[in-house]
């Protein structure tokens, strides 16, 4: 039986932090299931990392779809995880249903949707109609032009608190589990206290419940400076499915992220 949202829950309730990586193909699918990983986020990052764009917004639907068919096959005990890209879930909430549910029927578990309190109604009506959805919050690289770069968001207090109130209406539409990118660790540890669905953090904190990376990125081959969070495990070890076992290792012993991988105020 593939790992379930129930699975990911029970997880959390006991305690045991869940270790999530992007991933876009069947090989990677597999080490990445063998090696421990718990579940896989089908990402849009792919646009960066696979198709050579400087950011995630030429990624289309199909795409996404084609990625998750691919990773699917590869690993068939992992919960997976696929991003709606740019532009597939802002017209409407039936057209984001119909994009939803091409990833759905590709293998995807789950729907992950980028913004905060605006997307509340679209998140229920998915949910409501049985496509469960992640809320990613905090850097939003979909945002990118009107964030001005991939910065850390919710470094003064006006934005901290509406990331904060996001969170908690984000999780009262019924999204069941809550990405947070790019925030203090401080504001993260609060978003953490104040909901009750699973955290997964990407430069957050230790105290999510889960944490996720871009595989490419802890195998050192990110493009570009990586950003602060990135833990380049593949240089502590000999080979990528030790690299990934140990990024396993380590995130369930809640030593990643360490407060070098973190954000202060
Ligand atoms: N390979 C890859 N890994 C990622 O983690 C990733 C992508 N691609 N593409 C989309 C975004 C971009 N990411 C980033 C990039 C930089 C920071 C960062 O820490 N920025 C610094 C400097 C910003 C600046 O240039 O001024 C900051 O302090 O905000 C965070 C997340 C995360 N995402
Ligand atoms: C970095 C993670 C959170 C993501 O959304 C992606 O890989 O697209
Ligand atoms: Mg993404």
């Amino acid at each position: 039986m593939r790992t379930s949202i129930v699975d990911l829950q029970l997880m959390q309730e006991r305690g045991e932090k869940i270790a999530m990586l992007t991933c876009y193909d069947s090989s990677f699918a597999r080490v990445l299931e063998q090696a421990g990983v718990d579940a896989l986020l089908i990402g849009d990052s792919l646009g960066m990392v696979v198709q050579g764009h400087d950011s995630p917004l030429p990624v289309s639907i199909a795409d996404i779809a084609y990625h998750t068919r691919c990773v699917a096959r590869g690993a068939p005990k992992a919960f997976l995880l696929a991003d709606m890209p740019f532009a597939t879930a802002q017209i409407s909430p039936e057209d984001t249903f119909r994009n939803a549910a091409e990833l759905i029927r590709a293998g995807a578990q789950m729907v992950k949707i980028e913004g905060g309190s605006s997307m509340a109604p679209t998140i229920s009506f998915l949910v409501t109609r049985g496509i469960p959805v992640c809320a990613h919050i905090g850097l939003t690289p979909q945002s990118v032009h009107q964030l001005g770069g991939f910065k850390v968001q919710g470094r003064n207090v006006a934005v901290a608190q509406q990331i904060l109130t996001d969170a908690q209406a984000l999780e009262r539409s019924g999204a069941s589990m809550i990405l947070i990118e790019a925030v203090p660790r401080s504001l993260a540890d609060q978003i953490c206290a104040q909901v009750r669905v699973p955290t997964i953090g990407i430069g957050a904190s230790p105290h999510c419940s889960g944490q996720v990376l871009v595989i490419y990125d802890m195998l050192g081959l990110g493009a570009y400076i990586p950003p602060r969070f990135v833990r380049p495990f593949i240089q502590e070890t000999g080979s990528i499915a030790e690299a990934v076992e140990l990024y396993v290792r380590e995130v369930k012993a809640g030593q990643f992220p360490g407060e070098e991988h973190c954000y202060g105020v």
